[in-house]
């Protein structure tokens, strides 16, 4: 397979487009909410949510009905085209590359309100000849409709060949902004035994070994994680390429203990955030994505105690190093992001003492 050089890569791919991006902004994206846009009462409640969630993201693909399906394109144009969206970003998820509509979904969107939109959520990505074509076509289409600065590309990890390819999808283009998991497709796809949109299962587990042999006794039960591998791949892929992961969907909106606890693993795993679908996902996206105030404590603890950042030191009996410093820094740069949008959380972090 060939490659492009260096200089290619960062050339515009149509006479006229903008020149691509080096460097994808680390713009905070904690939740990535979506909204059906044919649906009046979702699309009626997006502009209030203007300032509340990090991303709003019209949905055209899954979950929008087949009749619909131009409703919601030209109901994203209308809301696009109405709202000052001021430090939201405004995403947009397109049908699948094989469908009817996606040509139809790009020409309109770039053409119409390429300026405000951010971000392209591409399905169902299976290798980087998907956003090659996507980067080709959203190039011819800035120069057509005038648009400013390039639009990013975001793929979906929800085959088992696109997850195969994850390393090459991530750094297949200079738009690559991003992945999430999709784990109900790629469940689909992969033939597991599943039936949810996200989460754990109960029979998914480990059982401690039988206390005195006795298989019929009481032993406990560790559910484990379906989605440990594809997230870690993935982390692993995106801090590659020097782009961004995300969790997905969690389906049962009910259960927000639960999504909370997914949410928080793939923060720790190194996501920078997940798809919200209701309204009430958006406040655990926010918090469980934030760096804690104790984690900022401490992170600014073992800053302090660092000195120059090398050598290693003692703090409340635990060796810190170069390596653990890094770590720190981590979670202090991120705060130092979300403070930057977030008048509560910059409030938070400024309020803490180190001592
Ligand atoms: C899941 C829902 C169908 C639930 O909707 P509903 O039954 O209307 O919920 P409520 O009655 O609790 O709603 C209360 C009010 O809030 C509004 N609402 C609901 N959801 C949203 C939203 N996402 N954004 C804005 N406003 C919303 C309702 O209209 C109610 O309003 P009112 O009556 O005036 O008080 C619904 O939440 C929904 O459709 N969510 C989005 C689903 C979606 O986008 N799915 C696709 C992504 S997941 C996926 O595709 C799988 C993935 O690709 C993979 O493969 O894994
Ligand atoms: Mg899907």
């Amino acid at each position: 397979m060939s490659h492009k050089s260096p200089k290619d890569f960062f050339a515009p791919l149509a006479v006229g487009a903008p020149a691509p991006l080096r460097e994808i902004p680390a713009r905070p994206s904690r939740a990535i909410h979506f909204f059906d846009p044919s649906n009046p009462k979702m699309a009626a409640k997006v502009p209030a949510m203007v300032g509340t969630v990090d991303v709003l993201l019209g949905n055209l693909e899954d979950a929008v009905k087949a009749d619909n399906k131009v409703a919601a394109r030209e109901g994203l144009v209308k809301i696009a085209s109405e709202t000052d969206f001021g430090p939201t970003q405004l995403w947009t998820r397109i049908n699948s590359l094989d469908s009817p509509w996606v040509l139809d979904d790009l020409i309109t969107l770039v053409t119409e309100i390429g300026d405000k939109l951010d971000v392209v959520m591409v399905p169902k990505v299976q290798g980087p000849e998907d956003i090659h074509y996507v980067d080709r076509l959203l190039a011819q289409l800035e120069a057509k409709g005038g648009v400013q600065r390039p639009i990013l590309i975001h793929a979906i990890l929800e085959t088992a060949r696109g997850v195969a390819n994850v390393e090459e999808i991530a750094s297949a283009s200079p738009r690559m902004q991003g992945i999430s998991l999709g784990p109900a497709d790629l469940a689909a796809d992969r033939k597991m035994k599943t039936t949810r949109v996200g989460g754990g299962h109960p029979g998914y587990l480990v059982r401690q070994d039988p206390v005195d042999g006795d298989i019929h006794g009481q032993r406990t039960v560790f559910q484990q994680d379906l989605w440990h591998y594809t997230i870690a791949k993935m982390v692993d892929a995106c801090a590659a390429a020097g782009i961004y992961p995300y969790y997905g969907p969690f389906g049962d909106i009910t259960d927000v203990v639960a999504a909370e606890d997914q949410f928080r693993n793939a923060f720790l795993l190194g996501c920078v955030g997940t798809w919200s679908l209701h309204p009430k996902q958006i406040e655990i996206a926010n918090r469980v994505f934030s760096p804690s105030v104790e984690d900022i404590k401490h992170a600014r603890r073992v800053v302090a105690a660092m000195g120059d950042g090398t050598g290693a030191v003692m703090l409340d009996g635990k060796m810190e190093d170069d390596a653990s410093l890094k770590q720190c820094l981590v979670l202090v740069d991120l705060a130092e992001e979300l403070a930057a949008i977030d008048p509560k959380l910059k409030e938070l972090y400024d309020a803490i003492e180190v001592d």
